[in-house]
């Protein structure tokens, strides 16, 4: 009797680094409010061959050519490495379903899923605080450093803010929709990294300490009016707005119909605007399609926060 073969599905978010408050420190993971997934998927099982990657999905043409150049590969190598486990038996599929170069953490996606769908296949050596350890190793080898603020929101769900320690959930703000828009051409993480001073100006250091406080106190507190108040990016956009196209005309169009909070999401080019209902969010979404999108490539979403990030699915074959 021949034996099923075990196979594992992983969705990962796409999620929103730094929130503009938190830059490195916060991040989002994302679902759209229509239902339709916004995340990477990577599908693991067993194979007879050495270990292979397949690339599918509205985005996998615009992946490195060289397939050992795919993080979902070097995620795969690297657990397998770590786990002293041969280079052989396993066939991977990524399903590519997010804009690359996009602020919208689609190499964490990657990594996140590859990552998650490995360990569960080997019914979980690493623990999740492991896992998520990992993640950021991975993730830091492609965006030129180790940050948390993609993996962790996308593998674990919500608005999340890095400790010396690992995540700590914040109880985000239920009413809020995040509008992002993609306008469809792509900047690198390390670029946009690279615009950044190396130092900040004391006072520049306070004023970022202070809103990042506030904002916590405020999501503890549920205190909407404070936290939309502190909702500014001191640290990156005043050095990555002008990079964007179009990103200052969007945000001041999107301030005019009334947004309460607009920002970069992650590195750019993918902005967010906050809406306090649906049909603010959906002004918002009818002018980001007009004016922001640029190329068929780009895409526009009206989102809550993810609660759940990663999705194991386990099956036979
Ligand atoms: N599975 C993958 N998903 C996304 N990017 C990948 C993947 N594998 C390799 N890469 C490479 O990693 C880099 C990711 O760029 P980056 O600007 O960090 O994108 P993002 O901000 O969308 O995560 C690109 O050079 C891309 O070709
Ligand atoms: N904190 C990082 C976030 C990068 O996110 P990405 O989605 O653009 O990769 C930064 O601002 O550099």
């Amino acid at each position: 009797m021949s034996q099923a073969k075990q196979r594992v599905s992983v969705y990962a978010p796409a999620s929103m680094g730094n929130v503009s408050v938190g830059f490195d420190l916060l991040g989002a993971a994302l679902a759209p409010v229509d239902g339709e997934p916004l995340g990477d998927r990577v599908h693991v099982e067993a194979s007879d061959g050495p270990l292979s990657l397949e690339c599918v999905g509205p985005y996998a043409d615009l992946l490195p050519g060289n397939v050992a150049d795919n993080i979902v590969l070097r995620c795969a190598r690297h657990f397998l490495q770590q786990q002293g486990k041969p280079e052989q038996g396993l066939a991977l599929t990524l399903e590519k379903n997010l804009p690359i170069g996009s602020g919208l953490g689609s190499s964490a996606s990657s990594v996140v899923a590859a990552l998650a769908a490995v360990n569960a296949f080997f019914d979980s050596p690493l623990s999740p605080q492991e896992l998520l350890v990992m993640m950021g190793e991975l993730e830091g080898q492609i965006s030129g450093s180790v940050h948390y603020d993609n993996v962790a929101p996308s593998y674990l769900g919500g608005l999340q803010l890095m400790q010396q320690d690992g995540a700590r959930a914040l109880p985000g703000f239920n009413a809020w929709y995040w509008v992002v828009a993609y306008p469809g051409i792509t900047l690198s993480t390390a670029k946009m990294r690279a615009l950044l001073p190396t130092e900040l100006p004391l006072a520049t250091a306070l004023r970022f300490g202070q809103q990042l406080a506030s904002f916590v106190d405020a999501c503890h507190r549920q205190d909407e009016a404070q936290a939309l108040a502190v909702l500014k990016d001191v640290v990156a956009e005043p050095y990555r707005a002008a990079h964007i196209p179009g990103y200052q005309a969007a945000r001041d169009k999107l301030q005019a119909l009334g947004c309460p909070a607009v920002g970069i999401s992650g590195s750019g080019p993918t902005l967010f605007a906050v809406a306090g209902d649906k049909t603010q969010a959906e002004a918002a979404a009818r002018y980001l399609q007009q004016h922001y999108v640029l190329n068929a490539r780009g895409l526009v979403r009206i989102c809550k926060l993810d609660p759940v990030g990663v999705q194991v699915e386990r099956g036979a074959m």
